[in-house]
């Protein structure tokens, strides 16, 4: 082989000069968007809030008091809940049920009794800081007692998984609702104790009928009925307090939609009940031009349309899962996203703008991109926001041919298919193709170039096929950076900008992938300067320019 197959980040020097061709100058308006809450016709007047874990974790009673209380004056309210964590997401319930269920497979297997007891002490505890003795002494038993028959329940699994020497991928669902459940039985007692009919509502086995198609709309419209069904048998004025964890799906709820699912619950949710209003419920104010956490600058966005708010969360900046705005928007249902720790603040809505909901022109197959910078002529002339991913590998395969052999591109993507890789963006050139893989779990181990090391069986798979058809190398230690938003169709000059900015700053671009979705440029740099590349590119093209 040429190549080392591992090495470090490409040095492509000044790229301005390439950009200079592709740059265009164009104006920078100020952000308004068209379409607002009262715009969206309203249904019945249900509203969905959904808390994640360390909200639920960090602010339960806050949640009771300054959220669902005030909420119930005009509306009916149905809340679904995540699994507590009162820390990070990284140390919550979720995290240690898996845990508990991966050590359940290990030889020792001992020590998922202890992270059950940790559980359990935990939840417990939480009850008992929350409701004073005296007072509320028969919510807190009842709450105790529903912790207790839980935690008996999952050790019951766990254990029997133990003897067995594994799980059906059903059973190790079945640990993972345990998070959600335990979670709203802390909530409905917290609601409980303060006077409101608050109704725990265990949807881990709704799933009953059958869906031969997998998890495609006809599954998901299917189960939006069952749960608005479900609640709407709830006697009047009771406030349902759902399980955000929907059940046991083939091929597992983690593998087939991944953490974060309790948003896409809640969204199926506000579908079945025709709510006016989906809410997610998070620890920052709403959506940001960046993560406010990286940017100091950032500043809110009133509104994002669903396109936007999915590119977002894709390449980084997860604040609400990918599937969520799929299932509302085609029930024209808004998504609100707030804060729980500063509920007056109006926070993001997500709703299509104006351009989206009309109707399109031509045949739909073939699109006139001038039409459609016609339409978008008068919208702000700014991105939505910059995002990072981190813990990028790009995979380059060169051909061996000197112009592309039948099949190149197809093979390729057979082979990481096959080998359940997913590539989260591509460039490809007649003889060479650059992917960027992205993976929960590590692809490489090791320091330094020498010493690195393919970590994952998939990849080495994937890099045994793929020599078939060329030469391949590995460049680690990468980040996605991305401009996201739906008026870079029209902004001519943009990407010029977005990568001379970025040259200018000495960052170097390893892969640019451009064109693809029509609201998304991004290119690859280097993970070590992610941070301060997303800071250059917020000055220049957010701040600086307003
Ligand atoms: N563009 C963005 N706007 C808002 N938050 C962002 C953005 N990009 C990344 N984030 C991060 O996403 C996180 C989501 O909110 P939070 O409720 O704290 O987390 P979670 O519930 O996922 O644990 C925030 O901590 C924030 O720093
Ligand atoms: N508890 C699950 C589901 C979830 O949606 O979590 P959160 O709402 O806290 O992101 C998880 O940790 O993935």
């Amino acid at each position: 082989m040429d190549f080392p197959i591992i090495r470090k980040a490409r040095v492509t020097g000044d790229h301005s000069a390439f950009v200079n061709g592709m740059m265009n100058g164009s104006g920078f308006e100020s952000r308004r968007r068209h379409t607002q809450e009262k715009d969206l016709p309203s249904g019945p007047n249900w509203v969905v809030q959904k808390f994640g874990g360390t909200s639920v974790g960090k602010f339960g009673a806050k949640i009771a008091e300054d959220i669902v209380i005030p909420g119930l004056k005009d509306q009916r309210l149905a809340i679904v809940c995540s699994a507590r964590s009162t820390s990070s997401k990284s140390e919550g319930t979720t995290t240690r049920l898996l845990r508990a269920a991966r050590n359940v497979e290990e030889e020792d297997g001992g020590r998922y009794a202890e992270i059950v007891e940790a559980i359990r002490s935990d939840h417990i505890h939480a009850g008992e800081e929350a409701f004073v003795k005296d007072e509320h002494s028969q919510v807190l038993q009842k709450y105790v007692d529903d912790v207790m028959a839980e935690c008996d329940n999952l050790l019951k699994i766990l254990q029997s998984a133990h003897h067995l020497g594994g799980f059906a991928p059903r059973t190790k669902d079945m640990i993972l609702s345990t998070g959600e459940k335990l979670a709203c039985h802390y909530m409905a007692a917290l609601l409980s104790a303060r006077g409101i009919k608050a109704v725990y509502v265990d949807i881990s086995e709704v799933i009953t009928f059958s869906f031969a198609k997998g998890l495609g709309d006809d599954f998901y419209s299917g189960l939006a009925k069952v749960l608005g069904e479900r609640v709407l048998a709830l006697e009047e004025g009771a406030v349902p307090v759902i399980t955000g964890f929907f059940g046991v799906v083939p091929g597992g709820l983690l593998n087939e939609i991944g953490r974060g699912y309790t948003d896409l619950c809640a969204a199926l949710v506000a579908v079945g009940l025709k709510a006016r209003a989906l809410q997610i419920w998070k620890e920052v104010d709403g959506i940001f031009t960046a993560d406010p956490r990286k940017v100091p600058t950032a500043r809110l966005l009133d509104s994002v349309t669903p396109s936007e708010a999915s590119e977002l969360t894709f390449y980084g900046s997860e604040v609400i899962h990918p599937f969520t705005m799929d299932q509302v928007i085609k029930a024209h249902i808004p998504i609100r996203i707030k804060n729980v720790m500063n509920p007056r603040n109006n926070g993001t809505i997500i709703v299509p703008s104006r351009e989206d909901q009309l109707p399109s022109r031509g045949s739909g197959l073939i699109r006139n991109r001038s039409a459609s910078n016609l339409l978008t002529k008068n919208t702000p002339r700014r991105p939505t926001a910059v995002t990072i991913k981190a813990g990028i590998t790009v995979l380059n395969v060169h051909s061996k041919k000197r112009t592309r052999a039948h099949g190149f591109l197809g093979s390729i993507f057979s082979i990481l298919d096959k080998h359940r890789l997913s590539v989260d963006l591509i460039s490809s050139s007649e003889v060479h193709v650059s992917m960027a893989l992205h993976s929960e779990d590590s692809l490489l181990s090791g320091q330094g170039e020498e010493e690195m090391q393919i970590a994952s069986d998939s990849l080495q798979g994937a890099v045994n096929d793929l020599q078939k058809w060329g030469d391949v190398d590995l460049v680690p230690s990468m980040a996605i950076i991305s401009l996201v938003g739906q008026q870079l169709r029209s902004m001519v000059g943009i990407s010029g900008r977005f990568f001379s900015t970025l040259g200018e700053h000495g960052i170097n671009i390893e892969m640019i992938s451009q064109g693809a979705s029509e609201i998304n440029i991004s290119c690859v740099i280097e993970e070590r300067e992610a941070s301060r590349a997303l800071n250059v590119v917020h000055t220049n093209l957010f701040t600086f320019l307003d």
